[in-house]
């Protein structure tokens, strides 16, 4: 306890400390209050316990006093009554008949309980009358209750003898009366012996507790009987200075009540004396009762009360304390929470503070029953107002709401007292000091109401937005510059954050897509959609691109045909990149634009490139390649056949009198009779990489790489071969009329193969063809004349393993 009361003077002690303080005095005092009655409880309660127990053990003595009394007034009647008859006796000088005496003491002594004998004893101490004739002469002249009567004769009294040991061992006690004789003088005492144990039996029958004792005392102080039975103590005497028994006998009282230590076992115990001393009975010294009990038993009971009071004084005391002392501990540590809390509540207003001041944050104070509005000082300079101007009225500080919002702020502020909503945030411009107007975020809440629900405090927070708001709206001109020029260049935009984010598409993807960008229906657009206008060679390039994009960072940039929810067949363009965070890709931004218009127009030139190219590679008339497209195929045969060194023949085929033909026929016959011609030549070389080509005018050439002088012999004849079977017509032919096949148009042919060397030229190829085409003409047209050059040729000889196909 020594902690909970803190040392010092009480100057020093906190108002806490002394409280406690106080409350550990108030308990100790009501304890000691209570311990005061709870002693004087117990205090009256032993002494009620002993006051009881002392009635209780006088009440027993009187009872006793009572029996005894009886017996003793029996007793004296029958002593008056011996007396009587031995004087009658006496005075009829009668002889005693000792028989008839002894009868009659034997049955006044058997109706009295308490008397063992009576007899009479003559003036000389000899038994005159017994019941018991042996006692009838023995001598009584020494015996106390026999010397004390013949000393002090005296008719009305009864003489109580001292207990004194009976020839039977136990101790007894005469009553004796006086006899005095004819002549006035002592005549000798009729006495009774009380037997000792019919008084023990009246002396168990009061006992009401088992530690009780109850005794029969001689006035002189001998115990003439003890109960429970204590043979030592019969025959002693109480009468010792100071004892109860001298007490009481010295008090002259009949009854009173001691506490003393008895001497054999030093226990305390309540004595109850009373001396027996009936008025009509005359005894010489009294008898005296002594009913006694020890302390122990008689507070045995108040004690276990006491014991049992003290016990749940005990528990009260400690339950006090213990209550006490962990009340003031819950109360310290509520008391400590509570000091926590309001220290975090200041760090928080601080804190606040610091984030307000920070943070450039106004607060407003709006007391509406008054309408002032106080602001902080950081309120008042975002308005441009001094830091400590004084409160706004409502009306100034409405005032100051810009015109265009002033009807929105109200609606908002009405509708917040009106308590529809818990906390109100708008922004809205408010006029500054210097004239312009600042836009402010405000966030107002009720904070107070009344009894009746009335609003009472609105308190806001505000801050100047203007910078933002400034930026929003560049922005937003900055989207809508994107939105139109995104519309104008049919490009749109997307998103997508990794690895699992939702793609963000802009509303020119949806345009593209002929999706309506605020149909629910479309939007949001997802990857899988998105995808599903592609062909599938062309989704696969796509979703190969997003997975490498995804897992390795590539970018992409492809253009590639879909078609659009309505079926439209467009042309896009997509391109994405890669943004990355910490090394890793973390989001895709791409593009998707139309590029339908360009495509059309970019496949159109190219189909149109194409047509020309070929168009220039193709003779005009015949619809075989043409003069450039063969200067090509030999210019790209002949590197290939040196490198190889493979032979590359040729043949150079020329129209016989095609000027006659033209002449006689018309020239559009001629040109007809050329695409014949052509159309024949062509199905003479198949093989890949052989070209027929016109070589000017009515001159043909089939190029035959890899053909050696034989191979082109085979293709040459197959020439001559094939035209003749055609029987082209030729009425004008020079050739001799009667000839019958002079009426066909022939060809002549002449044949060039070489294994070119390193640093030849295909004119020499050409020319050598030529000049073997000369010889044919020289030798008479329709043939077929070969250049040799026999040492190139025989050794690249191949076999003739292609036949020409079956017309
Ligand atoms: N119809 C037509 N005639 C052509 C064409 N190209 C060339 N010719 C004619 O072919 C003729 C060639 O005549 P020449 O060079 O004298 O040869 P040729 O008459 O066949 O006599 P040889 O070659 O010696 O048998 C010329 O009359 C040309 O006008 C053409 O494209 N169409």
């Amino acid at each position: 306890m020594a902690d909970l009361i803190p040392a010092g003077s009480a100057s020093h002690a906190t108002p806490a400390q002394r409280r406690q303080r106080n409350e550990w005095l108030a308990l100790a005092l009501g304890l000691l209050l209570l311990t005061a009655a709870l002693a004087f409880v117990i205090w009256e309660d032993r002494a009620s316990t002993g006051e009881r127990e002392r009635n209780r053990l006088q009440t027993q003595a009187r009872v006793i006093e009572e029996n005894l009394v009886r017996q003793l007034q029996a007793v004296d009647s029958v002593l008056i009554g011996m007396r009587t008859e031995l004087n009658a006796q006496q005075a009829g000088n009668q002889v005693i008949d000792a028989d008839k005496e002894a009868r009659r003491l034997k049955s006044l002594s058997d109706a009295m309980p308490g008397v063992r004998a009576l007899y009479v004893v003559d003036r000389h101490g000899l038994v005159l009358m017994a019941e018991q004739k042996n006692l009838i002469g023995r001598d009584a002249r020494e015996r106390l209750y026999f010397t004390t009567v013949r000393d002090h004769p005296d008719d009305a009294l009864v003489y109580v003898s001292p207990p004194y040991l009976s020839i039977r061992g136990n101790y007894v006690i005469n009553l004796s009366k006086s006899v005095t004789g004819t002549d006035g003088r002592f005549a000798g005492i009729a006495t009774a012996v009380l037997d000792q144990s019919y008084f023990e039996i009246l002396a168990r029958s009061v006992v009401y507790a088992p530690d009780m004792s109850v005794s029969l005392s001689h006035a002189d102080g001998q115990v003439f009987l003890i109960t429970p039975s204590y043979a030592r103590a019969v025959g002693t005497s109480q009468n010792a200075a100071g004892s109860p028994f001298t007490r009481h006998r010295e008090s002259g009282t009949a009854a009173a009540v001691y506490e003393e230590t008895a001497e054999d076992n030093r226990q305390p115990r309540m004595l109850a004396l009373r001396s027996v001393t009936p008025p009509m009975l005359h005894l010489d010294k009294p008898l005296v009762i002594t009913v006694a009990r020890p302390l122990s038993g008689i507070y045995a009971a108040w004690r276990e009360q006491a014991m049992v009071y003290a016990f749940f004084w005990c528990l009260l005391l400690v339950t006090a304390a213990l209550a006490l002392f962990f009340h003031q501990a819950r109360r310290r540590a509520l008391a400590a929470a509570e000091t926590a809390v309001q220290a975090a509540q200041r760090e928080t207003a601080q804190r606040l503070e610091l984030a307000m001041q920070s943070g450039n944050i106004g607060l407003l104070d709006w007391h509406l029953p008054s309408g002032r509005v106080i602001l902080n000082p950081l309120g008042h300079a975002l308005l441009g107002r001094a830091a400590d101007a004084p409160p706004l009225a409502a009306p100034e500080w409405e005032a100051l709401r810009h015109p265009e919002d002033a009807a929105e702020v109200a609606a908002v502020q009405a509708a917040l007292l009106r308590c529809e909503f818990q906390t109100a945030d708008l922004e809205y411009r408010v006029r500054h000091a210097a004239g312009h107007h600042i836009y402010i975020h405000m966030r107002a809440e009720v904070v107070a109401r009344d009894a009746a629900d009335r609003p009472l405090r609105l308190v806001g927070i505000f801050r100047d937005v203007s910078a933002r708001k400034q930026t929003e709206a560049a922005l937003a001109d900055a989207l809508a510059l994107q939105r139109r020029t995104g519309e104008l260049a049919r490009v749109g935009g997307w998103e997508l954050d990794l690895p699992d984010g939702v793609p963000v598409w802009t509303d020119e993807v949806y345009r593209i897509y002929d999706m309506d960008a605020h149909d629910d229906g479309h939007r949001p657009l997802s990857l899988t959609q998105a995808l599903d206008g592609y062909a599938a060679k062309d989704r696969a390039r796509l979703e190969s691109a997003l997975q490498h994009a995804i897992e390795d960072g590539q970018p992409w940039d492809m253009e590639l045909p879909m078609t659009t929810v309505l079926g439209r067949r467009i042309w896009v363009r997509s391109r994405c990149e890669v943004v990355r965070h910490d090394g890793r890709p973390r989001r895709l931004v791409g593009t998707i634009q139309d590029t339908t218009e360009r495509m059309t127009v970019q496949l159109e030139l190219e189909r149109a490139n194409a047509r020309l190219a070929e168009l220039s590679l193709t003779d005009g008339l015949t619809g075989v390649a043409n003069r450039r497209r063969f200067d090509q195929a030999i210019a790209g045969e002949w590197p290939r056949s040196v490198r190889q060194q493979l032979p590359v023949a040729l043949l150079m085929i020329d129209i016989d009198h095609f000027k006659a033909f033209n002449d006689a026929l018309g020239h559009q016959s001629g040109d007809a009779c050329l695409r014949d011609v052509a159309h024949i030549l062509a199905r003479c070389a198949w093989r890949p990489g052989e070209l027929l080509a016109r070589y000017g005018g009515e001159e043909f050439c089939i190029l035959l790489p890899g053909s050696t002088t034989q191979d082109a012999l085979v293709v040459a004849q197959r020439c001559l071969d094939r035209l003749e079977q055609a029987r082209i017509p030729h009425p004008a032919s020079p050739r001799s009329p009667s000839s019958p096949e002079a009426a066909w148009l022939t060809i002549s042919i002449g044949l060039a193969s070489m294994v070119p060397r390193l640093g030849s030229l295909p004119d020499a190829l050409v020319e050598r063809a030529d000049t073997a085409l000369y010889q044919a003409k020289r030798k008479g047209r329709a043939r077929l004349e070969c250049a040799s050059d026999p040492g190139e040729d025989d050794a690249m000889a191949t076999p003739l393993d292609a036949q020409p196909p079956l017309d």
